[in-house]
């Protein structure tokens, strides 16, 4: 069953901003990530969703219900967790726990506090003294509470300390386990790599590359940084059948991007030559990432 629908989503802000013919589609199950320059357009598209903006053209529902007017039906199915969120800041943590989950009609607080626990967040400190991590584990604990069908997260782990992300990793991976379908968006290659499916990339509105995890492999592919003692094997390196991506021949250096499988063609390479050193340099899932991000690539005039 299909959970998240977006068709022709449009919503033109004028000056090439905002949203153009945005359509995907998230199935039960299925952990989406939403990849994107600042201002691509994730949280305009994740805004129809949940009804707060109508869309000029276009459509999208969720669970089969239509986002813009039956949003009120699709709230008890979604947890949201907005990038900037907004609390009452002379509340407790605890208060406004109680207060999310009254409005939600939930008297059993067992699943709040295992996500407390899960993030170790001692809620009772007033909103406005809490740290920004300690806000987002709230907003955490308040769009997860319910154990709604459906999650739309929008940069999640802002704030979150490297411990707190891979938690947040394990609750996903935890969350997908049950069959929920999440939409996700995040700067973090690690966090997308290690809980989606499918990836989507937004740029400047428009969706320019949709991926799925089984595509991920065909990127598997190491950048490696090698460093030469001697000019003849710096010169010769070059005349393998390696792809280079950068010479520097002040220190000597090469850059090689391997695919996994002519590894072994890359050390045997390496063992006929006088080698000073041998640096990975970047994640691969991440190069070509960067290749969307870089300015003037792919982009709509
Ligand atoms: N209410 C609005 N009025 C005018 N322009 C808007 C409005 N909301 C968003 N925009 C513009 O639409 C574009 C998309 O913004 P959006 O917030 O969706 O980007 P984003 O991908 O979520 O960015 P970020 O990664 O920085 O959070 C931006 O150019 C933004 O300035």
């Amino acid at each position: 069953m299909t959970a998240i629908s977006i068709q022709h989503l449009t919503k033109d802000y004028g000056n090439h901003r905002g949203i153009f013919d945005i359509s995907f589609e998230i199935k039960e199950g299925q952990v989406f990530g939403f990849l994107g320059p600042n201002g691509a357009g994730k949280t305009t598209t994740m805004r129809h969703l949940l009804g707060f903006i109508k869309p000029q053209s276009g459509s999208s529902t969720i669970l089969n219900l239509d986002c813009w007017s039956q949003s009120k039906e699709i709230q008890k199915h979604l947890g949201y967790l907005p990038a900037e969120i907004a609390f009452p800041e002379n509340m407790t943590g605890t208060q406004l726990i109680q207060h999310a989950a009254h409005m939600r009609g939930i008297r059993d607080m067992k699943r709040a506090q295992e996500l407390l626990d899960m993030f170790d967040l001692d809620p009772s400190t007033q909103i406005k003294r809490m740290s920004k991590g300690m806000k987002q584990k709230v907003g955490i604990v308040c769009a997860f509470m319910h154990d709604p069908q459906v999650l739309i997260l929008d940069e999640p782990t802002t704030g979150l300390d490297p411990l707190m992300q891979s938690v947040f990793v394990q609750l996903i991976q935890q969350e997908k386990q049950k069959g929920k379908s999440i939409l996700m968006s995040s700067h973090l290659f690690e966090e997308i790599e290690g809980t989606c499916d499918t990836i989507a990339i937004i740029k400047q509105g428009r969706i320019i590359s949709v991926l799925d995890s089984q595509d991920f492999k065909q990127y598997d592919k190491t950048t490696f940084k090698l460093s030469f003692r001697n000019v003849q094997d710096f010169e010769s390196i070059q005349k393998e059948d390696f792809s280079i991506l950068e010479v520097h021949e002040d220190q000597l250096q090469v850059i090689v991007e391997i695919e996994d499988m002519k590894m072994n063609e890359l050390i045997s390479a390496l063992s006929k030559r006088d080698v000073s050193s041998i640096r990975e340099i970047k994640n691969s899932l991440e190069a070509y990432f960067m290749d969307f991000y870089k300015e003037g690539k792919y982009d709509h005039a």
